[in-house]
């Protein structure tokens, strides 16, 4: 099924989304902010300063007039990071077509609202909620540009709209899953970005393997409380959106969410880091996901640690030394 595609957001992963699509042999138009940006996709068929080293396909054409891409497309993919959606979104609602469908690949929590990007989609743009779908799983973007393997969670409401699209974007490298929960799905995705933040701090630390992967399952624990709080399914937990993206985005160095947390391990400032380290969602999404786990009475320990690093200035010898020194408890508890 062949679709007319506008991606909005020509960073790593909205190129390499726009690529997939037009691999799956869609007609793409990438929306980009900058003009030099456009230009090499237009003319060299490269995004070097995103995709280092990856050729895209001829095909693939970019505007830096969001308007151009929007009008007429059937998808529509949102791939900007997530604290500039809603300012973003409020200047292109109108040029979106009435039957489109809308797609979040994005993986964090806005600030002040505690909302969901999905959620931000529909009440600025007043589409109904099963024409929103998300895309969230292990899929690092410089290694599915080079078409290494990977599967995905497409979560709609809708679970027709989500099949089309399963087919609009599978390719003999990128196998697509389907799921109804979208919520689970969008908090696997933004919290495990913090809980990467503190792998790397473990990693720039010095700590190994026992370390990470302790922070891992009790970050999959903590993710899962606040899942069944606002009323996820479980399972989506145990998935490609849960549990595979935070082993992903927790081991790699290709995650800038890991990158960002080892520079704080290693002694580095919230400037230094910041100034090193393209959106890591995890920064700023935290507080959000802080406030909302506070509001729904949950627990997350390791969260709140991330949160007292990163804006409270408080160094990640001192959060592991409050994390470990808590009540012993029930590990179902
Ligand atoms: N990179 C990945 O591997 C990956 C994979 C899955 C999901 N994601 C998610 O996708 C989203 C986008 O991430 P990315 O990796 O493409 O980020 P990126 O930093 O590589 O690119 C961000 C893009 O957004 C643009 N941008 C920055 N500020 C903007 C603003 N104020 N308004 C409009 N555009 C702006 C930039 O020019 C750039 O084109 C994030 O939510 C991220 O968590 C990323
Ligand atoms: O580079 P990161 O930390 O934003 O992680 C990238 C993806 O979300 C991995 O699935």
């Amino acid at each position: 099924m062949t679709t007319h595609s506008a991606v909005l957001g020509a960073g790593s992963w909205g190129t390499t989304f726009a690529k997939i699509l037009a691999e799956a042999g869609n007609h793409v138009t990438l929306w980009a902010r900058r003009p030099e940006v456009a230009d090499a996709i237009n003319a060299s068929h490269r995004n070097e300063e995103y995709l280092p080293g990856i050729g895209l396909p001829a095909t693939l054409t970019a505007t830096t007039d969001a308007q151009e891409a929007i009008t007429g497309a059937d998808l529509v993919v949102l791939a900007i990071p997530s604290q500039t959606l809603r300012g973003q979104l409020e200047g292109w609602r109108a040029a979106i077509d009435a039957e489109a469908t809308l797609v979040s690949l994005m993986k964090g929590i806005e600030l002040g609202t505690t909302m969901r990007m999905s959620e931000v989609i529909v009440e600025v743009t007043g589409v109904s909620q099963d024409r929103v779908a998300v895309v969230s799983g292990p899929n690092l973007a410089h290694e599915l540009a080079d078409r290494q393997p990977a599967a995905t969670v497409i979560a709609c409401t809708d679970s027709g709209r989500a099949k089309r699209l399963q087919r609009t974007t599978t390719t003999p490298y990128f196998r697509p899953y389907t799921n109804v929960d979208v919520l689970g799905c969008e908090l696997g995705g933004a919290v495990k970005n913090v809980i990467a933040l503190a792998c790397g701090m473990a990693e720039g630390m010095g700590f190994g393997d026992n370390t990470k992967a302790s922070l891992m399952t009790r970050g999959l624990a903590e993710t899962a409380r606040l899942g069944q709080a606002l009323g996820a399914d479980p399972q989506t937990f145990a998935g490609l959106a849960g549990l595979g993206d935070l082993v992903a985005t927790c081991s790699s160095p290709l995650s800038r969410n890991h990158s960002f947390g080892v520079r704080l391990g290693q002694g580095a400032s919230l400037a230094e880091a910041t100034a090193a380290t393209r959106t890591a969602e995890g920064v700023k999404s935290c507080r959000s996901i802080l406030d909302l786990a506070i509001k729904a009475g949950v627990d997350m320990p390791l969260t709140e640690q991330v949160v007292r690093v990163c804006h409270a200035s408080v160094l990640p010898a001192v959060a592991v030394k409050q994390l470990m020194g808590r009540e012993t408890k029930s590990e179902t508890a």
